[in-house]
């Protein structure tokens, strides 16, 4: 090599440095500036990702610094890095294999299943992490014998009560959309999707954050269990071209927007939760949206929002809504409006506005994480265990034991590991900016 090419690599090495050094200074110093973008296309992140490549972006965007708002940031570093975020780590496979064993369906006794099912529940723990009788739960939410239906007068859209053996209720969530349909508009947009509340019961499984229901898909006849419906149910049980269908009694329940029998099978298909027993309280969330518009929440304006909350909630409940957020933005669930706690610790009830868009990130529903930069390092040790596709392939195994698999299109996995990333690179920010303090 020659003296000219030698002393032309050093340099080449050393502006390198300089580069990567004050991307990331700049980068953490965005970190806290004010939101003005709440979501991102594919089509957006793309072009970031290209900038990010030529390395041109941040040198030539200094001017327009308001450009460059915390969710760039974000997405900026998910590309830059290290292999311990995007290669598979080993430890998940045991894991993995423990979950599918707890889960795959197993024989049950209907007497005793709810019995074992309502012992679980300790503060917002709602199921073991290792036990073998979750696949007995799970097979009786799908198999148990109907006594009784009857409207849910709970929430705000279309639920059932069913009544199973030994006067055991459960919710049965319907199916209102394909698999493929696409939810475009606001981030709450659309109803509940029921396979969003049974992969949401999987995922929070495989994360350790085992505050959801118990959630089982299923497939009931409204044909055959009219008999057993109550009479204000029945009135709102039409027959149309000769299929049974159900609209219900709740806030946006209308009798133009029904839910049928479908034709091949007889069968309406929906999500089977188990309902977690003891008090259980509400609170109005502190990162709850304003659901208009031009009206900006207090979060959405306040840079210093955290600190403001942090005063008033208690240290645990602040830490819960930081791993709800983050399971929250994996599924997509912008609509956590209020949340509820069981023993003053949170549960992820309510799962149904996930999986709406593969193809955009609301990275707002973050906003817990990067407001406060504080992660559980328990959440955040698992989640280092079920990176470079781990997350994705053991939440489709799980999903391969539910009786509605297929639960979602190769989209939708796609996009939680592109999700993942994200919560990666805002606690890596995180971590530059405050150290270790970062994890609780
Ligand atoms: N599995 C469950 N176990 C116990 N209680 C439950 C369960 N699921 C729902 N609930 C209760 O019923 C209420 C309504 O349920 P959910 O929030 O799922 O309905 P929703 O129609 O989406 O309501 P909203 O419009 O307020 O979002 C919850 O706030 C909770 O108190
Ligand atoms: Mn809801």
């Amino acid at each position: 090599m020659t003296n000219f090419s030698f002393y032309n690599l050093v340099l080449l090495l050393c502006l390198s440095f300089v580069i990567y050094y004050s991307l990331n200074i700049y980068l953490f110093n965005d970190l806290q500036s004010t939101v003005s973008k709440s979501d991102f296309s594919l089509a957006e992140h793309h072009a970031l990702s290209k900038q990010v490549t030529k390395g041109n972006s941040f040198s030539k965007n200094t001017t327009s610094n308001s450009l460059l708002s915390v969710h760039k940031a974000i997405v900026v570093k998910s590309k830059i890095l290290k292999p311990v975020f995007r290669n598979k780590n080993p430890k998940y496979i045991a894991i993995k294999q423990k979950l599918l064993s707890c889960f795959f369906p197993k024989t049950y006794n209907s007497s005793s299943v709810w019995k074992i099912a309502n012992s679980w529940p300790n503060a917002n723990v709602v199921f073991p992490s290792t036990d073998k009788l979750i696949g007995a739960v799970i097979n009786a939410l799908t198999t148990d014998s109907i006594h009784s239906m009857k409207n849910s007068r709970r929430g705000t859209q279309l639920k059932l009560v069913l009544e199973l053996t030994n006067s055991q209720l459960v919710l049965f969530k319907p199916s209102w959309y394909s698999r493929d349909e696409i939810m475009n508009g606001s981030v709450y947009s659309g109803k509940d999707r029921h396979n969003s509340e049974i992969v949401s019961f999987h995922l929070a499984a495989i994360l350790n954050l085992r505050y959801t229901p118990i959630v089982a898909g299923r497939r009931i006849s409204l044909r055959d269990s009219i008999k057993y419906a109550d009479a204000e149910l029945q009135q709102t049980m039409p027959v149309v071209n000769n299929l049974q269908c159900v609209y219900g009694v709740c806030h946006f329940c209308k009798s133009d927007e029904i839910v049928c029998d479908d034709q091949q099978n007889g069968t309406l298909e929906g999500a089977v939760l188990f309902t977690i027993p003891g008090k259980i309280i509400k609170y109005r969330s502190p990162w709850q949206r304003t659901y208009k518009e031009q009206l900006k929440a207090e979060w959405e304006k306040n840079d210093n929002y955290c600190a403001l909350i942090s005063k008033k909630l208690n240290f645990d409940v602040l830490l819960d809504l930081i791993d709800a957020a983050i399971f929250d933005f994996l599924i997509q669930n912008g609509d956590r409006h209020h949340y509820e706690t069981r023993e003053n610790r949170v549960l992820l009830l309510d799962n149904g506005k996930g999986f709406g868009n593969p193809f955009v990130d609301h990275i707002d529903i973050l906003a817990p994480l990067y407001q406060c930069c504080y992660i559980r390092r328990t959440t955040w040790e698992r989640l280092l265990i079920f990176s470079g596709g781990a997350l994705s392939e053991t939440l489709e195994e799980l999903n391969k034991l539910d009786s509605l698999y297929p639960l979602l299109n190769k989209n939708h996995y796609v996009a939680i590991e592109r999700r993942l990333l994200y919560i990666y690179s805002t606690v890596e920010l995180c971590r530059e900016k405050f150290g270790n303090k970062t994890l609780k």
